[in-house]
C-alpha cells in the first residue's frame, strides 16, 4: 500500500474543527477546535460524562457528529465517502476500555485477526507480526489463553498488542487506566512512550486519571460544560490558572466542577470558606511542569518532545508571566530567570494552543 513507504516517517495530523455533537435534543459538545499534532501523544481530560469517549468515536468515524470536520491526511471524514473512510480507518489503532477482545477467540487470533481481515499476508508472516507485537506487551507464553482467562491489565496489553498489528499512524486509547493499578496502569503508560519513541505515531489518550495526564502526554486537553475549555501543549495546561483546568489537574474540590455537572455560586464560595478555615479535602495541590515520563533507556529519542518544546518556546511571550518562568525552567534553558514581558492581557491565541 503507498502510505507503507512514509509509515515511518511522522504520525499524521488531525485536524479538528467546530465539531459539534448531540443524540436528539442533548447536545454533548459543540464547536470543538483542536489539531493533535502529527507525532506527539496528546490526552483529552474531562470530569465524568462529558463527551470524551464520544469524541475518541467521532475521530473514526463510529459516531457522526452533526457539523463541522475532521480532517485528517487531507480527507474530511464527515464529507468523504464510505470506501475513503474505510481507507483512512485502517490508518487507526484503537484501544477500547476493556480491549474489545473476541472472548471465543485466543489472544493469538485476537491479534492476528486484523492482520487476516485487512492484509494478504501469508500465515507465516501474520505469525511474526503477531509475535513481535505480543512480545512487546509481554504477553509471550499467553498465545494461548482466551480472554476470560486473564487479568484485565492481560486484556489490555493484548487490546494494544491487536491496535498495533497494522502499524497504525494515530492510535487512540480509550481510559488506558480503567481496571488497572496505579502501577499496570504505569507500565502501560510507558508502552503508549516508548511506541511513540520507535514509530513517531500520532496518539490520543482519553482519561481522567490526573498523574497520567500530568506526566505522559505532549499536550493537554479538557472538556466541560459542553465545550473544550483549553487544548495546548502540557507546559502550557501545567501552568494554567484557568480555574476548570486547576481543579481538576488537581483533582480538588474547590473549583467549578462539582459532583453534578452544575455547581453553583453558593458551593462555590461554601466550599472555599472550609478550605479557608482549615478543612483538607484529600487533594494534593501539584503546580509548575512536572518532568514527563521518558522514553524507557535503548529507546530511540522520542522526536515528538523537540518538536513540542520548539512551539512552547515559540508561544511563551504570550503566556502569563508567572507561567513563563517555571517553563523556562522546565525546558532546562538558561534564561530561566528572564520572564519576557509582552503578554497580551487580552487573550493572546496561538495556532499550537487555544482556549475557549
Ligand atoms: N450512542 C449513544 N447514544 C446516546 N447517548 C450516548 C451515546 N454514547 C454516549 N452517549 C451519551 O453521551 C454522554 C457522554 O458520554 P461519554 O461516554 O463520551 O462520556 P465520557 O466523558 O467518556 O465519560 P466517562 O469519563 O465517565 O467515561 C453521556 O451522557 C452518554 O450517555
Amino acid at each position: 500500500m503507498y502510505r507503507t513507504a512514509w509509515r515511518f516517517a511522522v504520525g499524521v495530523e488531525v485536524s479538528v474543527e467546530g465539531l459539534t455533537k448531540s443524540f436528539g435534543s442533548q447536545k454533548i459538545w459543540q464547536d470543538v477546535t483542536l489539531t493533535l499534532p502529527a507525532g506527539e501523544v496528546s490526552a483529552l481530560l474531562g470530569p465524568s460524562g462529558t463527551g470524551k469517549s464520544v469524541f475518541l468515536k467521532s475521530l473514526i468515524g463510529l459516531l457522526r457528529p452533526e457539523q463541522g470536520s475532521i480532517v485528517i491526511d487531507g480527507t474530511d471524514i464527515l464529507q468523504c465517502t464510505s470506501k475513503e473512510l474505510y481507507e483512512i480507518r485502517q490508518m487507526f489503532g484503537v484501544l477500547f476500555q476493556d480491549g474489545a477482545l473476541f472472548g471465543s477467540m485466543n489472544l493469538y487470533d485476537n491479534v492476528a485477526f486484523p492482520l487476516r481481515e485487512h492484509t494478504k499476508k501469508s500465515e507465516s508472516d501474520i505469525r511474526k507480526i503477531v509475535m513481535e507485537k505480543l512480545e512487546l506487551n509481554g504477553l509471550i507464553g499467553a498465545e494461548n489463553k482466551l480472554p476470560g482467562e486473564i487479568s484485565g491489565g492481560m486484556r489490555k496489553r493484548a487490546g494494544l498488542a491487536r491496535a498495533l498489528v497494522l502499524d497504525p499512524e494515530i492510535i487512540l486509547v480509550d481510559e488506558p487506566d480503567s481496571g488497572l493499578d496505579p502501577v499496570r496502569t504505569t507500565y502501560l503508560s510507558q508502552l503508549l512512550i516508548d511506541i511513540n519513541a520507535q514509530i513517531d505515531a500520532t496518539i490520543l489518550i482519553v482519561t481522567h486519571n490526573i498523574n497520567l495526564a500530568r506526566t505522559v502526554p505532549d499536550n493537554l486537553g479538557m472538556l466541560f460544560r459542553k465545550q473544550l475549555v483549553m487544548f495546548g501543549p502540557r507546559e502550557v495546561l501545567l501552568t494554567s490558572e484557568e480555574p476548570v483546568v486547576k481543579q481538576f489537574l488537581n483533582g480538588s474540590k474547590i473549583g467549578p466542577i462539582g459532583m453534578s455537572e452544575e455547581k453553583d455560586d453558593s458551593q462555590m464560595a461554601a466550599e472555599l470558606a472550609m478550605k479557608e478555615a482549615g478543612h483538607h479535602d484529600g487533594s494534593q495541590e501539584v503546580s509548575g511542569v512536572v518532568p514527563q515520563m521518558q522514553a524507557t533507556p535503548g529507546m530511540p529519542v522520542r522526536q515528538a518532545v523537540g518538536r513540542r518544546q520548539a512551539r512552547v518556546r515559540s508561544i511563551l511571550h504570550t503566556l502569563p508571566p508567572e507561567a513563563q518562568q517555571p517553563i523556562l525552567e522546565s525546558l532546562g534553558d538558561d534564561q530561566a530567570t528572564q520572564v519576557i514581558p509582552a503578554y497580551n492581557d487580552s487573550g493572546a491565541e496561538s495556532s499550537s494552543w487555544s482556549h475557549g
